[in-house]
C-alpha cells in the first residue's frame, strides 16, 4: 500500500480534530542532500519502489506503518487522513470551506467547526491526473501539486534522467500499472471493499479518459460508451474503441439562424406554442365529462368512458339520411382513446357490407383519419352502426376553424350543454371568418388532393370532401374524417366508383369555394356565380382556373389536378420537410430529459437497497457512501430552518454537472453531521458508474 498510488477517489474526509493545531509543531526539517530531496519516480509511478532502502538514492515518502496516525476520530467507515486527496498547507476551517457548498443550511448544523490535523498536514500530496487543483482562495490554500505525467512519457524521461531506474520500471511494466489503480492509498476501512470486482467500469473510464486506455484490453465493455444502462435499451455493446472522449456531450440546440424554431413555421408552432398546443392535447385526452355521459352505455363492444363530442340536445345532425352523433371512447385493450361515430337506427342486411371498412382500414395517410373497426350495437336503445376512428385531441372541422359563426353566449345550446364539449366548443367556435389566406388555402387543397389520389388508386371514392367532415388537428394539417361510412350505408345500393370518383372532384371544387368565401350553403347556380366572382377578387388566377376545372361537367381525374397544382405541391413539400427539421430540433432538445430521467434512475437504484443492508460493500461504506451523501446533497438540501428545499435548479445543475463529470469540488456532509467529504463530480460520478455496474452484474446472476 502506498501513499502515491492511484487512488480510487481523491475525497478528502474533514473530521473532527483530535487536539488543536497549535498543539502540535510540525519538527524541524534538517538540511538534505540534493538527490535525497529528489521524489523517486518509481513511486510516482507504481506506487512504490522496490529499491526502497537497497539502495535507491533518491526520496521516498513514509510506508503505512511509519505514516502519522489517520486524522479520524470517529468510527464512521470512511476515508482517513492516509487517503491520498489535496492537502491544505494550512488547516482548513470546515465552516469556511461549506461556503463552497451551496449548503447554509448544512452550514448551520456544522459545530463546532472542525479542522484538519497536524499530521494530515505532513500527508502526502495527492492531485489526480486530470484534475486541475482547486483553485487558490482565502477558504483553500492547495499545496504545489505532483504532476503525474503519461507512463509512456516518465518511462522516456527516466531513461536520460535517472538510469538507475529504468530497468526496473520496464520490469514491471505492465503489470504494475493496473495493480496501482486497484490498490494503492486506502485506510483498513477501504480493506473490505471489492475494488478488483466493483470498479472495472471505473477503471475504464479513468483510463480512457486520461488517455491511458490499451487498445489490446479489446474484451473492456464498460465506460462512458457502454453505460450498462444504455447496453440493455440498445442491445449489446460491441468492443470499446477508443476515441477522444469529450463526455460534455450536451445537445447543443440549433441557432435560431439555421432552424427558426423559435418562429412559427407553416406546420408547426413555434416552441413555447407547440409545448403549450401538445400540454392542451394532452389534457383534452384526460378530460372527463360525466354528465354528458349520463344515459350512454358504460361499456359498447370494448370501448368505455363514452363523452359526447357534440351536442345531442336541439337540432339533431344527420349523416346522410341518418342521424348521427360522435362520441370519444376509451378502447379497454390499449387504453387509448378513439372517436366513435354512431349512425342511429341503422339495419344491417348483409355482414359484407362491412367489406369496405376492411379495405379502408388498411389505408394509411397523413391526410386520412385512419379507420380502427365498425360494428352494429343494441347498447343505446336502437340498433345503431358505429365505426371507430383515430382521436385527435382538439381537432376541429374546416367549417368550425373557417366559417361557423360562434354562439351567442346565452344560447340554448350553451345553457344546456355538458361542461365537456361546451368548453370545447367555446374555445374551437372562435370561426376566423377572414378571407383565408391563399397560402393556407393551397395546402389544405393539395393535402386532401393527395389523399384522393390515395384512395382513388386503391379503387376507392372518399365520399366526404365536406368541410364539416374534414378536421383541422393541427397547425394547417387537415385529415379527412369518416371514410368509409357511405360504403357501409349504401352498401345494397352501389354506384360506379368512376362516378364517385368524378363526385370527389366535383366536392374538391365545391370546398374550395366554401373556403374562399365562408359560405357553406352555395346550392342556387347564381349564388355559384357571385361566388366565383368573390373567388376573382381575393385568390390568384391559379386558384380561379382550378375551382372552374373541378366545378366543371367535364370529366376529370385527381391525376389531372395534382399536374395543374404540382408547381404549388413543391412549396408545400419544402414546408413538410421544414417542420420535420424543426420538430427533430425540438425532439434534440427532449433528449436531455431522458439523460437525466436516466441518472436519477441510477441514484435510486444504487441507494439503500434493502436486499445489500449486510453486505458490507453496500452499506453505507467507501463508494456507496459518496453516492448515497451526494443523494441527499441533490435531494435532500433543507434551509436554514431544516426545512425542506424543494429547488428543481439545484437538482438539475448537480445532475448535469454529474452527468458532464466535472472537476468541480463538492461538500458532501453526513447525515451526523460530523464530518464531510470533499469529492469532485467526476469522482462521484465513477463511484456511480461503478456501483451500478456491479449492479448490474448482480441481476445478471453473477454475483
Ligand atoms: N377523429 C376525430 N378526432 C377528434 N375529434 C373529432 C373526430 N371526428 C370528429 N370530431 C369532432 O367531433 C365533432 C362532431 O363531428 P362531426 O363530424 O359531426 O362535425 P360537425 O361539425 O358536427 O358536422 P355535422 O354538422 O355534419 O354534424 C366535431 O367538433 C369534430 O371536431
Amino acid at each position: 500500500m502506498s501513499f502515491f498510488a492511484k487512488p480510487h477517489s481523491s475525497a478528502v474526509k474533514i473530521v473532527k480534530p483530535t487536539s488543536t493545531t497549535e498543539d502540535v509543531k510540525p519538527p524541524p526539517t534538517p538540511p538534505r542532500k540534493d538527490s535525497e530531496r529528489r521524489q523517486c519516480r518509481n513511486v510516482v509511478i507504481y506506487g512504490h519502489c522496490k529499491f526502497q532502502g537497497k539502495g535507491c538514492i533518491y526520496a521516498h515518502p513514509p510506508t503505512f506503518e511509519e505514516a502519522p496516525a489517520a486524522v479520524t476520530t470517529n468510527t464512521s467507515p470512511t476515508l482517513t487522513a492516509a487517503a491520498p486527496a489535496f492537502t491544505p498547507s494550512t488547516p482548513i476551517k470546515v465552516k469556511a470551506s461549506i461556503d463552497r457548498s451551496d449548503s447554509p443550511a448544512m452550514v448551520a448544523s456544522m459545530s463546532p467547526p472542525a479542522t484538519i490535523t497536524p499530521q494530515a498536514l505532513n500527508a502526502a500530496v495527492f492531485v489526480p491526473r486530470t484534475n486541475p487543483p482547486l483553485e487558490s482562495s482565502p477558504q483553500h490554500d492547495i499545496s504545489t501539486p505532483i504532476q503525474i505525467n503519461h507512463p509512456d512519457d516518465v518511462f522516456t524521461e527516466s531513461v536520460q534522467t535517472q538510469d538507475q531506474q529504468v530497468e526496473h520500471a520496464y520490469e514491471n511494466g505492465h503489470h504494475e500499472r493496473h495493480q496501482q489503480n486497484y490498490s494503492g492509498g486506502y485506510s483498513s476501512e477501504y480493506d473490505n471493499y471489492d475494488y478488483q470486482a466493483t470498479t472495472e467500469a471505473m477503471q475504464g473510464m479513468e483510463l480512457a479518459d486520461s488517455g491511458y486506455f490499451d487498445p489490446t484490453q479489446s474484451g473492456y465493455s464498460h465506460g462512458y460508451d457502454t453505460d450498462p444502462m444504455e447496453e440493455s435499451y440498445y442491445g449489446h455493446a460491441s468492443v470499446f474503441v477508443r476515441q477522444p472522449l469529450n463526455y460534455l456531450l450536451y445537445t447543443p440546440s440549433m441557432p435560431t439562424e439555421l432552424v427558426q424554431n423559435t418562429i412559427s413555421s407553416h406546420f408547426v408552432p413555434s416552441s413555447s406554442d407547440l409545448r403549450q398546443t401538445l400540454q392542451e392535447k394532452s389534457e383534452n385526452i384526460h378530460g372527463a365529462a360525466s354528465i354528458a355521459s349520463v344515459g350512454l352505455p358504460e361499456e359498447l363492444q370494448g370501448y368505455h368512458t363514452i363523452v359526447p363530442l357534440e351536442s345531442t340536445l336541439g337540432e339533431r345532425k344527420k349523416f346522410g339520411n341518418w342521424h348521427s352523433t360522435v362520441y370519444r371512447a376509451f378502447r379497454a385493450v390499449d387504453g387509448v382513446p378513439h372517436t366513435l361515430r354512431r349512425v342511429e337506427d341503422y339495419r344491417m342486411m348483409h355482414q359484407a357490407a362491412f367489406g369496405p371498412i376492411e379495405t379502408w382500414s388498411q389505408i394509411q395517410h397523413p391526410n386520412i383519419v385512419p379507420i380502427r373497426e365498425a360494428f352494429t350495437t343494441k347498447a343505446f336503445g336502437d340498433h345503431s352502426l358505429v365505426v371507430s376512428f383515430a382521436y385527435y385531441p382538439n381537432a376541429k372541422t374546416l367549417l368550425d376553424t373557417h366559417i361557423k359563426q360562434k354562439p351567442p353566449t346565452t344560447s340554448s345550446f350553451q345553457q344546456g350543454t355538458p361542461a365537456f364539449y361546451q368548453n370545447r366548443h367555446h374555445r374551437h367556435q372562435q370561426p376566423n371568418l377572414q378571407h383565408i389566406p391563399e397560402k393556407t388555402l393551397w395546402s389544405y387543397i393539395i393535402q386532401i388532393a393527395s389523399a384522393i389520389k390515395k384512395v382513388h388508386d386503391r379503387g376507392l371514392a372518399v365520399r366526404v370532401i365536406d368541410a364539416s367532415k374534414i378536421l383541422v388537428v393541427g397547425q394547417n394539417r387537415v385529415r379527412i374524417g369518416s371514410c368509409g361510412i357511405y360504403d357501409v350505408l349504401f352498401y345494397d345500393n352501389q354506384q360506379e366508383i368512376s362516378y364517385l370518383q368524378q363526385e370527389d372532384m366535383v366536392m374538391l371544387g365545391r370546398l374550395m369555394v366554401v373556403l374562399c368565401t365562408g359560405n357553406a350553403s352555395i346550392t342556387s347556380q347564381s349564388q355559384m356565380q357571385k361566388a366565383l366572382d368573390t373567388i376573382k377578387r381575393g385568390y390568384s388566377l391559379e386558384v380561379q382556373s382550378l375551382v372552374m376545372f373541378l366545378c366543371s361537367k367535364m370529366q376529370k381525374t385527381i391525376d389531372q389536378v395534382l399536374d395543374l397544382i404540382k408547381g404549388r405541391i413543391l412549396i408545400e413539400q419544402e414546408e413538410a420537410l421544414s417542420a420535420v427539421d424543426h420538430l427533430e430540433g425540438e425532439l434534440m432538445g427532449e433528449l436531455e430529459n431522458a439523460r437525466l430521467f436516466r441518472l436519477s434512475t441510477k441514484l435510486m437504484f444504487i441507494c439503500e437497497r434493502p436486499e445489500f443492508a449486510r453486505d458490507v460493500r453496500w452499506s453505507d461504506t467507501g463508494d456507496r457512501y459518496i453516492i448515497k451523501l451526494f443523494r441527499d446533497y441533490v435531494f435532500h438540501q433543507v434551509d436554514e430552518h431544516g426545512n425542506p428545499l424543494l429547488d428543481l435548479t439545484h437538482v438539475l445543475t448537480c445532475l448535469n454537472k454529474l452527468d458532464a463529470g466535472t472537476d468541480e469540488k463538492v461538500m458532501l456532509v453526513a447525515r451526523d453531521e460530523q464530518s464531510c467529504l470533499v469529492v469532485s463530480y467526476k469522482e462521484i460520478k465513477a463511484c456511480i458508474a461503478g456501483a451500478f455496474d456491479e449492479l448490474w452484474r448482480a441481476r445478471q446472476g453473477g454475483r
